[in-house]
């Protein structure tokens, strides 16, 4: 990457640059590939933040079956994270997990089930056989206590399970249907398929183990016991670890890096399969080459850019983020490892800028938690816009929420260090309620920004895009307008 002007003297967000358009040879932004340059080889370089209001097992599957991979966070006790990576693995890589419900369920029960699905509808089971489908319209102004059996649809789009995506959309075109319940010999439920969904699968490839299993990660916190934990989840089939704090140049950070990595050794010489470990927050060369040599494959990189972080505002410290991720980039890959550029992404523009200035993928928190797929309840405001709760893993809440096991004094003190926001409405797009959507609009965006610099893979992006930094207005003068001035 180069500076049209010569690398500025002070630092850099991603609102303050631009990227020229130069010279191409690609003639489809579809003959991009956009696999990610930090080892993982995820298809999408996308990663979902280990964030509790946003990451749970639905938007871990949801996200590796479009070739990225979310990361359970460190607060979520060992068995519920050992369930959050049973069930992945267990999911199928074509075909959605649905809600199902039994006949019998009432209306009442089944109606906050059906958002939790950006597919809109519960199939309803006898047994594992699929007999309706239920959505929110077909249970409107009826009485909250019927059962769903009464106001199912009946006249269902069955398709074998070993069907390709390219069969289902064809047979739900040609039946004018949206969604089609895969089932096995036997009849029983193996997933569900909407026409959109079977597109989908023809433009991204799942991110996958070498079992062919969906791809899901997971947070280690630094205190208390974790190495511990680490070979838990290392035996739970957890696919990239992270260890993550707010400073993450410490030695704490380094010491935990260090006896994770021995863990991971172990795990890598009993079961062949070697985890990447990913160590962090940094935001300066030295902190990211102290954590690569204490074991980390990729660095994580970003203090106080997040949506969720009061850290620059409470302490001072933090960096703007797209000097943070260029420099870091560098110094990591002098090494030959790489690092993700995490928060403070708003729009496609900020990850393409990111991966121009050298990461490797790039994590998202909040912008995710405004959707079907991260784990808070669906809420309406006053004016019936459709939100999720959100809050920061170093909010009061998230402090309250991992310090249980201490003593009244430890959680008061601990208290008092809140940098984070401990409630924020998080509306969901009515244009992109899903997290793949999301995607879609990300992606779409990248492939795009990577035509522009004539680059066919991310690291032939990083190579030539040519970055500007611009003015104030300069970045405001490319904002749409919805209405006129
Ligand atoms: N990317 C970012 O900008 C930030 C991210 N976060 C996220 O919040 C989550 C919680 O992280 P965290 O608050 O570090 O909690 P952790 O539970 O990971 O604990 C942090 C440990 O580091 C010690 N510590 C020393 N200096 C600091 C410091 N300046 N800030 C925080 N801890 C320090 C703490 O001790 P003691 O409590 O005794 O001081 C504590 O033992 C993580 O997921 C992290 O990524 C949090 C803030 C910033
Ligand atoms: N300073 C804080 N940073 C936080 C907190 N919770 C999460 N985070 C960081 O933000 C990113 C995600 O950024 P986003 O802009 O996409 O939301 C996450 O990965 C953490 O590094 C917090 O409470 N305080």
């Amino acid at each position: 990457m180069r500076f049209t002007t010569g690398k500025p003297e002070f630092d850099l967000t991603y609102d303050d640059v631009f990227m020229s358009p130069t010279r191409s040879s690609v003639r489809s932004r579809m003959d991009v590939d956009l696999s990610s340059t930090d080892g993982l080889g995820l298809s999408t370089p996308l990663v979902v933040a280990n964030m509790t209001a946003i990451s749970g097992r639905r938007m871990a599957e949801t996200v590796a079956r479009r070739g990225a991979v979310s990361i359970i966070p460190q607060d979520l006790s060992l068995q519920a994270a050992g369930t959050a990576i049973e069930r992945v693995k267990r999911a199928h890589t074509v075909f959605d997990t649905p809600i199902h419900v039994t006949p019998d369920t009432i209306v009442a029960d089944a109606l906050p089930l059906i958002p939790k699905r950006a597919h809109g509808v519960a199939v309803v089971l006898e047994g594992r056989r699929p007999v309706g489908l239920v959505s929110a319209a077909d249970a409107a102004g009826v009485d909250r206590f019927v059962p769903v059996h009464e106001v199912m649809t009946t006249d269902l789009t069955l398709v074998p399970s070993d069907s390709t995506a390219g069969e289902v959309f064809e047979t739900l075109t040609d039946s004018r249907r949206k969604i089609a319940i895969a089932v096995d010999e036997a009849g029983d439920l193996v997933g569900v398929l909407t026409t959109k969904g079977a597109m989908r699968s023809a433009i991204y490839s799942p991110s996958v183990d070498a079992a062919g299993r969906l791809r899901i990660g997971a947070a280690v916190g630094i205190s208390g016991e974790a190495a511990d934990r680490a070979r838990a989840l290392l035996a739970a089939g957890a696919d990239v670890l992270v260890m993550d704090t707010a400073h993450g140049h410490q030695d704490r950070m380094l010491e935990t890096l260090v006896a994770v990595r021995a863990v991971r050794d172990e795990h890598a010489r009993s079961g062949g399969v070697r985890v990447p470990l990913v160590g962090g927050n940094v935001v300066t060369a030295e902190g990211t080459l102290d954590l690569i040599e204490a074991g980390a494959d990729i660095v994580k990189v970003g203090v106080g850019p997040g949506a969720m972080c009061t850290t620059r505002m409470q302490t001072g410290v933090g960096r703007p983020q797209f000097s943070a991720v260029l420099d870091c980039a560098a110094a990591a890959a002098d090494v030959g490892k790489a690092i993700w550029a995490d928060g403070g992404v708003r729009h496609p523009r900020d990850v393409a800028l990111a991966l121009a200035a050298g990461a490797g993928a790039v994590m998202i928190g909040s912008w995710f938690a405004g959707t079907h797929e991260s784990t808070g309840t669906l809420m309406h405001d006053a004016d019936g816009r459709a939100y999720k709760e959100s809050f920061g893993m170093a909010s009061a809440r998230a402090v309250r929420a991992r310090t249980q096991q201490q003593t009244f004094f430890e959680r008061a003190r601990a208290g008092l260090f809140e940098e984070g926001i401990s409630s924020s409405r998080m509306y969901l797009d009515p244009a992109r309620p899903g997290v793949e959507d999301l995607m879609d609009f990300i992606t779409s965006g990248v492939r795009s920004s990577c035509t522009y610099a004539g680059a066919r893979t991310l690291s032939d992006f990083h190579a030539r895009a040519t970055i500007g930094v611009q003015s104030r207005s300069g970045y405001e003068e490319g904002r749409p307008l919805h209405s006129s001035w």
